[in-house]
């Protein structure tokens, strides 16, 4: 189906001071978040401590994409889906950071390539925001896993992530045809934050397009293939894709936790039982993503990682 519905999406509160593990409301949010999952797959998280670095994030990525594009290309990447690329019509861009965690990381990596005399207030933004959006992540991981009674895996599993910061430009336009095609995220968890122009679209378990509308305070917050593996084929990832329908530049950045290359991702054994058998075998992120490349740039998303790894 292809109608489109004005749906609000849930929106939990991770803004409290008092939102530690074991707490009260530790407790009510956690199980909005596995409900929300659940039913959609995705959420908006309301975090309003991301609205003092607004201004600034948008402010880095209008510079960073007004660059000249032969500097742009000189942000390459020896690892798949990471550096720069941009689409055959030239009007989608993103630049993809690796260990974006690591704040010398994005300095020496992409500050220093793109702006050789250095560019501070640029790696501070995006350093800041990086910290921000993955502290958010690991209590999000975190509240899944108490959910499923797994809590005691949440150290290790998140020692085990690399969380990639892409950052995305979308030139405006009012084509019909999506700017990003529809897809499921194969990573583990992704935190989207945007300018205030709309695009994203979530099918919902209908089939139906609904359009995803965060406010400045809100981070849309999904869950992708790889969690649902960990998870013994738990929460589905959702189907999405942006279609602009306004002439304005569409700006957004994305944090991917993603499992580090090496780690193999496994279910946790309290998962399985007789009832329940493993339904993937455990696999390599990074192993992965030379399958998905070809599959992918050939349009074959659904060659996801299910079919790679399913037993
Ligand atoms: O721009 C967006 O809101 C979505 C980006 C996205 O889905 C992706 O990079 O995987
Ligand atoms: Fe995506």
């Amino acid at each position: 189906m292809s109608s489109e519905t004005a749906v609000r999406l849930p929106v939990i509160d991770f803004s409290k001071q008092e939102l530690k593990p074991g707490s009260p409301e530790w407790d009510l949010v956690k199980f909005q978040v596995r409900e929300a999952l659940e039913e959609y797959g995705c959420f908006e998280a309301l975090f309003d401590q991301v609205l003092k670095l607004r201004h600034a994030v948008f402010g880095a990525m209008e510079e960073l994409f007004d660059l000249p594009l032969q500097t742009k290309k000189l942000y390459v990447s020896s690892k798949l889906f990471r550096g720069y690329s941009r689409d055959a019509s030239g009007l989608h861009e993103n630049m993809a950071i690796d260990d974006a965690h690591i704040p010398e990381n994005i300095e020496s990596d992409l500050t220093n390539i793109l702006w050789p005399q250095g560019n501070k207030s640029f790696s501070e933004t995006l350093v800041s925001f990086t910290q921000l959006a993955s502290g958010l992540e690991k209590t999000i991981r975190r509240m899944i896993l108490e959910t499923f009674g797994v809590e005691k895996y949440v150290d290790e599993f998140i020692d085990s992530t690399n969380y990639i910061l892409k950052v995305m430009k979308y030139e405006g336009s009012q084509s019909s045809k999506p700017s990003l095609r529809a897809h499921s995220d194969q990573n583990l968890v992704t935190l989207l934050y945007q300018n205030e122009v709309n695009g994203l679209e979530i099918q919902n378990k209908d089939g139906e397009w609904i359009n995803v509308k965060p406010s400045p305070n809100t981070f849309f917050v999904m869950t992708g293939e790889s969690l649902s593996v960990w998870l013994n084929g738990g929460l589905s990832s959702t189907y999405h894709r942006v279609t602009m329908k306004e002439s304005k530049a569409r700006y957004c950045v994305g944090l991917f936790a993603t499992p580090r290359g090496g780690y193999q991702v496994k279910a946790p054994k309290e998962l399985v039982d007789d009832k329940n058998g493993l339904l993937f075998k455990p696999f390599d992120y990074e192993e992965f993503l030379g399958f998905y490349s070809i599959h992918a740039a050939r349009g074959a998303l659904e060659s996801g990682l299910k079919a790679y790894c399913s037993v």
